[in-house]
């Protein structure tokens, strides 16, 4: 008999040894990232979570090629980003609040730009949909840096969909936003992911909005994932009950101290 061949798609991120040092100014080093191993299923949404300098926002730079690594791999889609970039930045977007976009153009001149940039044909009819959907005509005549956080995130999240990415890295996409449009990019961003497929990896500082969202977590501290899985099976883990109090037992545990997840590793 012979074997059917079934086609496996690689997963969407898979990450080995990923490492980052910085040179600070005496000479010496930090350790940003710290030799971590994760994959990130297609079509999943995951977060990636950590204290102020955990190191998520390093990880994130890394995967879309902006920093360098200091030693490990990165494979986006499948896509060696060391080798093959090019091939599969088409396939991918970000979005953060701390990249802005050129304050003085229009919504539309930016959105433009970045469409043409991407290679983008029908510019116009794209731009003009994805104004609609993220309720962003009324400001598309509008210079870029005269709007409010809640709009230029919404900007921001329309530059990030123009090339109907597969992968979309979103560095705390609801940062500073009143509650109302935080839940507004929040739905808008699940359902996009229902009607796409797309995979998407979110840094947030928000427990609420990882639990609401994300299918699994890797939890970050001091450059290492010290723990990851889904959120329910964290929160049952730890005894605990919700995320935020999970987050709190990871970022205060004190240094040499083994985490639950870390404990199940050993016995492995
Ligand atoms: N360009 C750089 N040069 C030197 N050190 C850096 C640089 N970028 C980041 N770091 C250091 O690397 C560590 C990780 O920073 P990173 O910004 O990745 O953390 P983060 O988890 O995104 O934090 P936050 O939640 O505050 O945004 C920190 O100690 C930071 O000071």
């Amino acid at each position: 008999m012979t074997e059917r061949t079934i086609p496996q798609h690689p997963p969407a991120i898979r990450v080995a040894g990923l490492t980052k040092r910085f040179p600070t100014p005496g000479g010496g080093e930090v350790t940003a990232v710290d030799a971590i191993d994760f994959t990130v299923p297609r079509g999943s949404v995951t977060g990636l979570l950590g204290g102020n300098g955990a190191g998520k926002t390093t990880t994130i730079s890394m995967l879309l090629g902006l920093l360098l690594p200091t030693a490990g791999t990165v494979e986006i889609l499948g896509v060696d980003m060391a080798r093959h970039r090019h091939a599969v930045l088409p396939r991918m977007n970000f979005s953060s609040p701390y990249v802005e976009l050129p304050h003085r153009l229009t919504v539309r001149e930016n959105l433009t730009v970045y469409a043409h940039l991407y290679g983008l044909t029908c510019v116009k009819k794209r731009v003009r949909e994805l104004s609609e959907h993220l309720d962003l005509t009324r400001f598309l005549d509008r210079p870029s840096g005269g709007l409010s956080a809640g709009q230029k995130t919404r900007v921001a999240l329309a530059k990030a969909l123009l090339n109907d990415p597969e992968l979309l890295l979103l560095d705390e996409p609801t940062a500073s936003l009143d509650p109302d449009t935080a839940d507004w990019i929040r739905t808008y961003l699940e359902r996009y992911r229902a009607r796409t497929g797309a995979t998407i990896l979110l840094a947030s500082h928000n427990m609420l909005e990882v639990e609401r969202l994300c299918d699994g977590v890797l939890m970050m501290r001091q450059g290492r994932i010290v723990d990851r899985g889904a959120p329910s099976a964290l929160v049952a883990r730890y005894g605990r009950q919700t995320l935020e109090e999970v987050f709190l037992d990871i970022a205060r545990a004190s240094d040499g101290t083994l985490l639950a997840g870390e404990t199940a590793d050993a016995a492995e």
